[in-house]
């Protein structure tokens, strides 16, 4: 902690800054109720910069530092909030917004060399850190200031951590939280990245990957501010419930109307209602109610139809049925008149390249359409004879150009792999019910004939990308003009590995190498030391690349593992959990059992117990904190304070099962315990 003059100081430089705020917020005034639209557009961006200092009234800014720049008489001292302050009166910044250029060296500057530099709209500039300054103040009220540098000071490593342990050894809620305050240095290197990437990140579990990339959003709102739009962002993530947890993220970082969805949810939206998604409760059920071998897995459907083999397939396929789109014969709407077949493909190609197949197709036609009408001439087009002949002609040619539903091509062109539904009418008007592993293959189908309604996209989030196939990447990349994605996910947690990819290149290879980032986080700011030591055992044994993950050093309670000992697991679960509740701090506390059957059996036990907790399915909508039961794959992102793993038997996590139980003890922030009847799984003993 800083000293007293220095905290008094602090403190009476707060109040200025908040009797501005104020004075500010006070003359904004009451909302515009006329008519006016003009007024109305201006009074809605007062409305945003009103939300914007109430923020700014109860947490003004986090950090200072003081900085000068080469060739300026003295240091100026920075102080860094979520938005920013002026002066009214000078228009000098009271308070800097975070994603502002200088903003960075808060973030980078790590004591050491106090000689540091930014890049400048205007290009690199570079000066002296003198002070870095962290500053807690909560409604208004300056809290805690801790130096983490103070000239002349060797390194400030241990202080900055301090401020970052206050932080972590907080109990969380139901809902992600944004980092601004301690954003740290290899996270901050990602959040920065230009936008024109396709930005890839491996991080182990709790290393911030789902936040920063929200922290990303964000920024490229403010410094792209004429090239990107909100509403033309999007974010992709596993299910509802985990878009639940991340929704509060982007307004507390005054961003909001960005998309976001699942996969599933955007591509059958794209393909209009003419499909529909079998269960995904099902999916789940074969992959994580019985055992499954690795060969099973790789042999899966979802890695054959995902792979970047079967993309070509389908682009040879689809680029054939453009080439073909015009038929041998020549169009004779009369006697006489004649348009060769070279002719109609000439016109053709001079449609713009890149336009949906059947876009072009009806671009074509409308063209024959006119040329009919000149060459016939006004006097022979107004007789109704020859023009209803001619029209019919045309129609009839028109019928020869294939015209196919992406579920018919598919069916057509893939018979071994998809069949139309059965049964008597137009298979147009009969809705397909898609498996999983056949929605990216329609959904692209669809793009190349028929393209999509809505903008394209100036950036994508897709978390938990570990589970995307190369196919849906490919999808996606269609609905960009130029890549700028933010793609992020950890390879050990790939529990859906019948489905997605075993190494990232597998999807970075859709993109030319310049258009590509590759960023690593191996921190993990989630949990205790001892949680991740444990975790990372897990995981010891198997093969390939695997990286454990590194702590920030807080301690915290060793793992417990506890032999039931003739006890039922309801009786043994509900015991450690009224421990739990005992102690209080807890705010959110997961019972993570292996099946979801197992869970439904727990949540019931429970009850018995008198234990009433929420039980979490694959279709639930939200995720209320508090007392939860879930299938451990279900838990896959989220985080609790404490986390109960009732059946951690040999029996439910085989040598195959690595995986998911390492995702079920990351979940855990501060406290880990697992249940075991008569044998310990081999994965916990080392
Ligand atoms: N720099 C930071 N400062 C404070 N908290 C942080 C920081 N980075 C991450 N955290 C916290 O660590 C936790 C994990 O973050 P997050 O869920 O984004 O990680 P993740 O890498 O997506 O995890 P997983 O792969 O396990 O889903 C969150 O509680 C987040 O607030």
């Amino acid at each position: 902690m800083a000293s007293d003059i220095v905290v008094q100081e602090e403190r009476q430089r707060l109040n200025e800054v908040l009797a501005q705020i104020r004075s500010q917020l006070a003359a904004i005034g009451p909302r515009y109720t006329g008519n006016d639209v003009a007024e109305q557009v201006i009074d809605d961006l007062r409305q945003e910069r009103k939300k914007r200092l109430e923020v700014s009234e109860r947490e003004p800014y986090f950090g200072r530092l003081d900085f000068q720049e080469d060739g300026h008489p003295a240091p100026a001292a920075l102080y860094i909030g979520k938005s920013g302050v002026n002066d009214e009166s000078t228009q000098k910044p009271l308070v800097i917004d975070w994603r502002a250029p200088v903003s960075s060296l808060f973030y980078s500057f790590s004591g050491g060399n106090p000689a540091v530099e930014y890049i400048s709209p205007e290009g690199p500039i570079q000066g002296i850190v003198s002070l870095k300054r962290n500053l807690l103040v909560r409604q208004g009220s300056l809290q805690r200031v801790v130096d983490s540098y103070t000239e002349g000071q060797e390194s400030g490593e241990a202080v900055a951590d301090e401020f970052l342990l206050h932080r972590l050894g907080e109990s969380k809620d139901n809902k992600l939280r944004d980092i601004v305050s301690t954003i740290q240095q290899e996270q901050d290197a990602i959040i920065r990245t230009e936008k024109n990437k396709a930005l890839f990140i491996q991080g182990v579990a709790g290393s911030g990957k789902t936040t920063v990339a929200l922290h990303r959003l964000a920024y490229l709102l403010y410094q792209y501010q004429d090239k990107v739009r909100a509403d033309r962002m999007m974010i992709l993530a596993p299910n509802r419930m985990f878009l639940d947890y991340i929704s509060g993220v982007l307004p507390e970082l005054g961003v909001g109307d960005i998309r976001q969805t699942t996969f599933a949810e955007w591509a059958l939206e794209l393909l209009g209602g003419s499909v529909a998604l079998r269960s995904s409760s099902d999916t789940l059920a074969r992959w994580f109610e019985r055992k499954v071998t690795e060969e099973e897995k790789e042999e899966s459907a979802g890695r054959r139809k995902g792979s970047r083999r079967f993309l070509a397939r389908l682009e040879e396929a689809l680029d054939l049925a453009e080439r073909h789109l015009v038929p041998e014969e020549p169009f004779s709407p009369e006697p006489g008149l004649v348009l060769r077949a070279e002719q109609i493909r000439a016109w053709l190609s001079e449609e713009p390249a890149g336009e949906p197949i059947m876009k072009r197709r009806e671009r074509l036609l409308n063209r024959l359409k006119r040329w009919m009408e000149i060459q016939l001439g006004k006097a022979r087009w107004s007789d109704k004879t020859i023009r209803s002949r001619a029209t019919a002609k045309w129609k009839a040619y028109a019928e020869k150009l294939p015209s196919l539903s992406a579920a018919e091509f598919y069916a057509k062109h893939f018979p071994e792999e998809f069949a139309l539904p059965k049964g008597k009418g137009s298979s147009k008007r009969k809705r397909t019910i898609a498996a999983p592993e056949d929605l990216p293959v329609l959904a692209y189908i669809h793009l190349r004939l028929y393209g999509a309604d809505e903008a394209m996209y100036d950036h994508i989030v897709i978390d938990e990308a570990q589970d995307y196939s190369p196919l849906q990447l490919a999808v996606l990349k269609l609905r960009q003009r130029a890549p700028s994605m933010t793609v992020l996910g950890d390879l050990q947690q790939g529990i859906h590995d019948y489905a997605g990819i075993r190494r990232w290149q597998e999807l970075m290879e859709l993109f030319a190498q310049s258009q590509t980032a590759y960023y690593e986080l191996d921190r993990s700011y989630r949990s205790t030391t001892e949680i991740i030591e444990f975790a990372n055992k897990v995981l010891a044994g198997m093969d390939g690349g695997v990286k454990p993950a590194q702590p920030v050093f807080r301690s915290g309670d060793p793992v417990e593992t506890v032999a039931l000992a003739g006890r039922s697991r309801g009786d043994a679960a509900a015991e450690t959990l009224r421990q739990w509740r005992g102690e209080g701090g807890f705010a959110t506390i997961a019972v993570l059992c292996r099946t979801a059957e197992a869970s439904e059996r727990m949540h019931a036990e429970l009850r018995e117990q008198g234990i009433e907790a929420d039980l979490l399915t694959a279709d639930l909508q939200a995720y209320g904190g508090g007392l939860t039961v879930v299938p451990v794959y279900l838990s896959k992102g989220l985080e609790f304070d404490a986390v109960l793993i009732p059946d951690a038997d040999e029996s439910a996590y085989g040598p195959a099962d690595a995986k998911l139980l390492y995702v079920g003890c990351t979940r855990a922030l501060h406290r880990l315990k697992l249940l075991y009847e008569d044998r310990l799984t081999s994965l916990v003993v080392v």
